[in-house]
């Protein structure tokens, strides 16, 4: 989509690398109609005439304040945009009760298509405000819902990977597939569904998304790995969640030799597949991951909210594993990425409490994890996740507070409150530690402003 030239002017800062974040104080990053990064200036002097970059005269700039900067968009690599209203309701519950008890009375009510228009419209707009320019969704089995929750997604221009939920056996009558045919069939339908409305995956994509091996038949799986090897289309599903879904995979799959290998079978263990959780996975199991270059997401707020567990993050990343982040609404209870990071540093602490210092993850790494490493998750490595010229501007401007001489602070920037001795890495592991939505004051999706704050003015 078309959007004006800019120039974005300020502090910008993205990941290099896992272990390095890189801030440029004085920055300006040129974008161009297509909402491609046509230049990044790392030391503007001088920034009041704008005749530093020649043909970039009439462009529109942005400039970012001096508590602000820009940051990318961040990457959702899963999220259950039917579960929004449940977001915070668990109890006490792990995965298989909660699953009967909260998860499938509403997805199995999204036979209602005005219901599914509130919800999806609340979440997409949820997560933009976050800062969340791409998610990849499971929606549930139905198409025509599925079918809305992408045009939703074009509309308000979120980048998205929307999946219909595949499940025929082991939940309730009302809410399963009939058989493996259909599964497969409603899933081609809703492939076809987003190639009509974007026929390049340029904004949406499809995913084929079967829930999890016990809800899958053996067959309904095998039919799901040829519509993969088909047409191309990515594949998300979960894995290794919860000691008792372990078991039970053991149980209903005897054959396999483990619960990786219930994927691989099946043909669905590639490189365009994302595993979320991954917490109980055996040595095998992670060398064959490696070996076929299936992607995991991180999701460590619904692995404490559901008791589920705590997933060994530098295990697999020392293993050249490609890992992101997901909030895994509802068994996570916000939508937020920012969070979400923090929550992989939180439970990576734990993790280090039991299996020593290097567990831990560092906020450089997180950040990493929450921006650049979904981007590898999803596929889109070259093209979001950093500022690098040729990528998208998918970006957030992150404005925090400051607390003047008369000890009072801002009060539209929450709990980021900048006393003026930090450091621009001090600030922005304020902002990570303890931010949230009243920061993210603009999001960017190729280059198309797609949420404000109220108070925002470019
Ligand atoms: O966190 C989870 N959320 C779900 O909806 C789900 N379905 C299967 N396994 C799951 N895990
Ligand atoms: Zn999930």
């Amino acid at each position: 989509m078309a959007a004006r030239k800019a120039i974005y002017l300020g502090t910008f800062a993205h990941c290099k690398t896992l272990q390095e974040l890189e801030i440029c104080p004085n920055g300006a990053i040129g974008v161009d109609e297509m909402g491609v990064i046509a230049f990044v200036d790392r030391h503007v002097k001088d920034t009041s005439g704008l005749e530093f970059r020649p043909g970039w005269e009439d462009a529109e700039i942005v400039a970012a304040s001096e508590s602000s900067f820009f940051f990318p968009g961040f990457i959702d690599t899963h999220i259950h945009a039917s579960q929004y209203p449940n977001a915070g309701i668990f109890g006490n519950s792990t995965l298989l009760d909660w699953l009967n008890i909260y998860t499938f009375p509403l997805e199995g009510s999204f036979t209602s298509l005005s219901k599914a228009s509130r919800i999806y419209n609340r979440v997409v707009s949820r997560t933009l405000s976050h800062g969340t320019t791409t998610a990849t969704y499971h929606a549930t089995i139905h198409v025509p819902a599925t079918n809305l929750l992408a045009d939703i997604c074009k509309q308000k221009g979120q980048r998205a990977f929307v999946g219909r939920v595949c499940m025929d056996r082991m939940s309730p009558d009302y809410y399963r597939d009939e058989n493996p045919e259909t599964a497969v069939r409603d899933s081609r339908a809703c492939i076809e569904h987003v190639r009509s409305i974007d026929p390049k995956f340029e904004l949406i994509t499809p995913v084929i998304t079967p829930r999890f091996a016990p809800s899958c038949s053996e067959a309904s799986l095998r039919g799901l790995g040829e519509l993969h090897e088909e047409t191309g289309v990515p594949c998300q599903t979960h894995i290794s969640e919860n000691k008792s879904e372990v078991a039970l995979v053991k149980e209903l799959f005897p054959k396999a030799k483990s619960y990786t290998h219930v994927y691989d079978d099946c043909g669905l263990l590639t490189s365009k597949m994302i595993l979320a959780h991954a917490v109980y996975l055996s040595e095998e199991e992670r060398a064959l991951i490696k070996t076929r270059d299936a992607k995991i997401s991180h999701c460590p707020a619904s692995n404490t909210a559901l008791t589920s567990g705590a997933a060994r993050i530098r295990d697999l990343l020392d293993r050249g594993i490609t890992v992101g982040l997901g909030t895994d609404v509802s068994g996570g209870y916000s939508p937020s990425i920012l969070e979400e990071a923090r929550q992989a540093m939180l439970v990576s602490r734990h993790v280090a409490m039991q299996d020593g210092d290097g567990a831990k993850l560092s906020t450089e790494e997180v950040l990493y994890l929450a921006t650049r490493g979904g981007a590898r998750v999803v596929g889109l490595e070259d093209k979001i996740g950093g500022f690098e010229v040729g990528m998208d501007w998918d970006a957030q401007m992150v404005r925090l507070g400051t607390v003047s001489g008369d000890g009072q602070g801002d009060l539209d920037t929450g709990l980021v409150e900048l006393f003026g001795g930090e450091d621009w890495s001090e600030c922005v592991a304020k902002w990570l530690y303890t931010g949230d939505d009243r920061n993210t004051v603009a999001v960017w999706v190729k280059g198309r402003l797609v949420h404000q704050v109220a108070t925002y003015r470019p």
